[in-house]
């Protein structure tokens, strides 16, 4: 699979996106035919009701799920034309998740935590810098029982950005966490986003986090009811929920 990246091709290009789960009077039409863009570099919010279809696409962009029926494109290459094994590599070497629960192995430092990453990883951060990146150089010895929900979250972000991934997922990032430690969690995304570069993508169910973004994606039964491309964005300490 090549891995050259044309930056002048938006990161995602999508037609016609189905996807349907199960058969017969099981059926579910999670997605029914999105087309979207997603330029490289931009900080993207997907906002809309709870089973409309955001973690479906999160998930197929992301290589975790292959769709029913359309076409994905990630800059110039064909996602939905990959072997499984070519959507493994996309997966290692272009994707970050972090998810609304951190997933840290509970018996390995913060540190160790964002080194499991790092070891198989090509060109990857150091396991340090990833955690100064995210504000956690003081936590590097620190077990995740010993560390509070935002800052478990901040070393899942460290986790996933080690790799320098091209994109990070972000599915409900601060679901579980107040809106002051929320806003801080936003806050190292939004970093990540301007000091790395990377493509962020962010599903909440927090709308005011839509003040922050570059592009607003804004679900409903399967389908997206609209875009909005912001032309200002407000910084995440700004943001009230
Ligand atoms: N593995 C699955 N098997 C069957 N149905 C599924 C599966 N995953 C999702 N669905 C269904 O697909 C639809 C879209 O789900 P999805 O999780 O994408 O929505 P969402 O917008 O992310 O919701 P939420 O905000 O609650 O996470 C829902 O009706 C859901 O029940």
């Amino acid at each position: 699979m090549p891995h050259l990246i044309d930056k002048t091709l938006p990161a995602f290009r999508t037609q016609g996106v189905t996807k349907v789960y199960g058969t017969g009077a099981s059926t579910v039409h999670a997605l029914r035919g999105v087309d979207v863009e997603i330029p490289a570099g931009e900080l993207v919010v997907l906002l809309g009701a709870s089973g409309s279809g955001k973690s479906t696409l999160l998930n197929i962009l992301g290589g975790l799920d292959r769709a029913t029926d359309g076409v994905v494109h990630f800059f110039a290459d064909d996602l939905t034309a990959m072997s499984d094994r070519e959507l493994t590599l996309y997966r290692r070497h272009h994707v970050g998740f972090v998810f609304q629960f951190y997933n840290l192995m509970p018996s390995l430092t913060a540190y160790e935590n964002v080194e499991l990453v790092t070891e198989i990883a090509d060109n990857p951060l150091e396991p340090a810098e990833a955690l100064a990146l995210v504000g956690l150089e003081q936590r590097l010895d620190h077990f995740p029982a010993q560390m509070s929900g935002g800052e478990q979250q901040r070393v899942a972000i460290a986790r996933a950005i080690a790799k320098r991934p091209t994109i990070l997922f972000c599915d409900e990032p601060t679901g579980a966490l107040d809106s002051h430690t929320g806003r801080a969690v936003l806050r190292v995304l939004q970093d990540v986003n301007r000091e790395l570069g990377t493509t962020v993508l962010i599903i909440t169910h927090a709308a005011a986090t839509a003040k922050m973004a570059d592009r607003v994606i804004d679900f409903a039964d399967g389908g997206i009811r609209e875009v909005v491309v912001n032309t200002t964005k407000l910084s995440a300490e700004d943001i009230q929920w």
